[in-house]
């Protein structure tokens, strides 16, 4: 008697179990099926949606089309998923202060290895790491990473002697070694000479690695429909365990890191102004700081977000520059008026080099590294006569609203003039997000403005960059933007 009634709680358990998943499926389902056929946006090309796979030249012209036909907001289909695409600055406004929300539906995937980093995280655990993090990024601090910009930018132009020989060379590839360079030495003081020196410096060269197999195992999770569907065969395949001995070792070596630096302080008291240091000392109202797993979070926030996005800055500013060898020439003449025979670019120096300034921003908006960020809505929202339902999924067109012909004319056209005071005056501030905006918006863009300018300042002065004949740039999107098969460019010395 007893076990028949168990066996029926169990067959009523499970049934109530299946319908409880079963619904819910229904229900995504159906407002999937709502938003795919009711809410205005492209036709789609099949079953599968509008066959956007993977972020490449073809996906990105694909959008580009779409904000053309839809300046506003449009729906796009990825399979049975259907995203809500915001793509001009007034909605990109209300989105930004009505669905606060991140989606997570790709950044739980990498707890593993940042944890609860700034980018990572949700809630009051962002908003408590928010708030204490976003000193480190005062213009006092900038002020000592400027020393750390100007001396990678002379290891790059080092590094570039080497390849003045007429032949062409992969920007792209050095740039990156550049930017990790500055990353690694604002975070840990390292002082390390990574462009000439990799070799020598065996932690730093590790972790580069670990972040480049990073990349590759998250493509193969999101090539791989299982390992994207649940967590619990992915962490059971031999991709899952890799990924987390990886994410493991990454962590490991950032909390060597932090040990090196406490034996350091303890032991020979100095004053650091790196980020480390500074993240070692902030302090909750209540005196209470960061523990040694928020450390490692946050470091490895840092270089993630930090130095694949400025690699992709500077060397598509580089691209636009060679495309627009009027554009190169007027920036080194206003380098060279500004810096006379100084060296050294000081930091209340970096806002005088206005015609850079507007090319750098000007290619920053054609080749955005963040092409658009996600958001979740929780709670309904009505956005241009639309209700939008709580867990519709929402993408902020950072490249849409940048390739907006209602909000730029000729949105393909270089024109760094656009960024031009008087061309500025009265525009809408949402109209140019590289950095997105709002709340979540990006902690690190004054130093990657700084660290963008002082390098191209370095490398302006000292040579003349043109674009390997023939060579023709696709874009392709890894973790960034970036070029596919890298950017072939040709460097000549400047005759002083
Ligand atoms: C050209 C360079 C860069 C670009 C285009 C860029 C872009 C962005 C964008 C679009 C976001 C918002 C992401 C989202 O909402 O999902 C973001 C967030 C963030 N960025 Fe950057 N970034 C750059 C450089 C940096 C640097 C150098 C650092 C640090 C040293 C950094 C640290 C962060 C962090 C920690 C966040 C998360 C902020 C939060 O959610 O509170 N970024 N960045």
């Amino acid at each position: 008697m007893i076990s028949v009634s168990i066996s029926v709680l169990i067959y009523t358990a499970l049934a109530l179990f299946g319908i409880f998943y079963l619904s819910k499926f229904v229900a995504f389902l159906y407002s999937s099926i709502k938003l795919r056929y009711f809410f205005p946006g492209p036709k789609t090309v099949s079953i599968f949606g509008h066959g956007l796979t993977d972020f490449g030249e073809e996906d990105l012209e694909k959008l580009e089309s779409y904000v053309k036909q839809y300046p506003r907001m449009h729906r796009v289909v990825y399979g049975h998923m259907v995203r809500i695409v915001v793509a001009c600055p007034e909605l990109i406004a209300l989105a930004y202060a009505e669905i606060p929300d991140k989606d997570r539906i790709f950044l739980d995937m990498f707890t593993p290895a940042f944890g609860n980093g700034l980018a990572f995280s949700s809630g009051e655990i962002w908003k408590r790491n928010r708030r204490l993090l976003t000193p480190l990024f005062h213009f006092k601090c900038l002020e000592s990473f400027c020393e750390v910009f100007n001396k990678t930018g002379d290891h790059f132009v080092e590094v570039i002697s080497t390849k003045i020989n007429g032949n062409s060379f992969d920007f792209s590839k050095l740039a990156r070694l550049a930017t990790f360079e500055a990353t690694m030495n604002s975070i840990c003081s390292k002082d390390c000479d990574l462009q000439n020196n990799l070799e020598n410096n065996p932690d730093q060269r590790s972790y580069l690695e670990m972040l480049d197999l990073l990349t590759a195992q998250s493509l193969i999770r999101f090539n791989n429909f299982l390992y994207i569907m649940s967590d619990t065969i992915y962490y059971m395949s031999k991709a899952g365990k890799d990924f987390l001995k990886n994410c493991k070792d990454m962590r490991n070596l950032m909390a060597k890191f932090i040990h090196e630096r406490r034996a350091l302080t303890t032991e020979e008291p100095r004053e650091y102004n790196d980020l480390l240091d500074l993240i070692m000392k902030s302090r909750d109202e209540d005196g209470s700081g960061l523990s040694d797993e928020e450390m490692i979070d946050e470091l490895s926030n840092f270089f993630v977000a930090g130095f694949e996005t400025t690699t992709c800055g500077i060397s598509f500013l580089m691209y636009c520059l060679c495309r627009h060898p009027e554009w190169q020439e007027k920036c080194r003449e206003e380098i060279m008026e500004v810096l006379g025979d100084s060296e050294t670019i000081a930091f209340e120096d970096i806002n005088k080099f206005e015609c850079l300034n507007m090319c750098l921003k000007e290619s920053l908006r054609l080749y955005s590294p963040a092409t658009l960020v996600q958001r979740i809505v929780d709670k309904p929202v009505q956005m241009d006569g639309y209700t939008l339902k709580k867990g519709t999924p929402i993408d902020i067109g950072i490249q849409s609203v940048h390739m907006n012909p209602t909000v730029w004319q000729e949105p393909s056209k270089f024109d760094p003039n656009r960024f031009s005071k008087e061309n500025m005056e009265g525009k809408h501030p949402y109209s140019f997000i590289p950095f997105s905006a709002g709340a979540r918006n990006c902690i690190g863009q004054h130093f990657a403005l700084a660290e963008m300018k002082v390098l191209s300042i370095k490398l302006l002065r000292s040579y003349e960059f043109s674009l390997e004949p023939g060579y023709e740039m696709i874009r392709e999107t890894t973790t960034v933007l970036t070029q596919k098969g890298g950017l072939s460019l040709i460097a000549k010395p400047i005759q002083s």
